[in-house]
């Protein structure tokens, strides 16, 4: 197969884009190209596989795989760079247009013109703050904040946050010495979040910067994870770190975010989205 992609990324967090407005693929092949266009070695390098789709109930949809082939229900890197792609390629007329994703629809808004979409805000809705939203097991009807959490022997105290997808928040003093990679693997795959978990170590820089580091479901270290920054500073609010309202600065690894969560509950997200390859994928699929 001779497949068309974009390869695009938001700080740094890439994915290898197919525009099957025009290309359409197998669904049975979707898991294997994710891992295949994800290879540094035998295929492109990438955290993952996005579908740029048609849609009836938006403007445009988007669907996001791991780079381990899972599917994703939300990507707000992602998210950011379907928009810019939409725009930019004529699939949208409007500078503001919805965004399907399986977690239900976004709002996104693009800052540029046709020639060069460089930043984009997208209203990513509202956190879903349950433990049966999470999901994480245990008592139903509680929100999850600072719950001790013993990992090994590690003893720490989780806060969760569903941004549609799955994200589990813990504070540390030094963002260096996050256990990003010791600890990320045993979380994301812990028996109390029966459908993985995002993982991220947060340290907060004063009442407007936090500094990020994640270990993503699916991919493992990542430069960047716009659904977990927004998860992040919601968790940062319930922890009385930061404040409801005001618009946080989240460095992470690949670069700056900008994230409010206002006081009608909306999280809202502004970042960049940056095109770094077009091409022709060859690949011959195994089933
Ligand atoms: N690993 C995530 C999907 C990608 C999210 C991330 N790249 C973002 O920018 O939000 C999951 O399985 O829920």
């Amino acid at each position: 197969m001779k497949i068309p992609f974009t390869k695009m990324h938001g700080l740094g967090n890439s994915y290898i884009f197919i525009n099957v407005f025009d290309y359409a693929i197998k669904e049975e092949y979707l898991h294997d190209l994710a891992i295949a266009v994800a290879d540094k070695d035998f295929g492109i390098g990438s955290d993952g596989l996005i579908l740029i789709h048609p849609t009836d109930i938006a403007d445009v949809g988007m669907r996001i795989f791991n780079n381990d082939g899972s599917e994703g229900k939300n990507c707000g890197n992602g998210l950011r760079c379907v928009a810019k792609f939409a725009y930019e390629n004529n699939l949208v007329k409007k500078k503001q247009f919805t965004i399907e994703t399986k977690a239900g629809n976004v709002v996104a808004e693009v800052h540029g013109d046709r020639t060069l979409i460089n930043e984009v805000t997208v209203n990513m809705g509202k956190p879903h703050l349950l433990r049966e939203t999470i999901p994480m097991e245990g008592a139903k009807g509680e929100t999850v904040i600072a719950e001790p959490f013993t990992i090994g022997t590690e003893h720490l105290a989780v806060t969760t946050v569903s941004m549609g997808n799955p994200h589990a928040v813990f504070f540390v003093d030094e963002i260096n010495e996050a256990p990003l990679t010791t600890l990320g693997p045993l979380i994301e795959k812990d028996a109390r979040f029966p459908e993985g978990v995002n993982v991220e170590f947060i340290e907060k820089v004063n009442d407007k910067e936090i500094h990020f580091r994640v270990w993503e479901r699916g991919s493992g270290v990542t430069q960047a994870c716009g659904t977990g920054a927004c998860a992040s500073v919601v968790a940062s609010v319930l922890n009385e770190k930061l404040a409801k309202g005001q618009e946080i600065t989240v460095h992470l690894a690949g670069g700056d975010l900008y994230i409010t969560w206002d006081e009608e509950d909306i999280v809202w997200m502004r970042g960049k989205a940056e095109t770094t390859i077009e091409g022709i994928f060859y690949w011959e699929q195994n089933n």
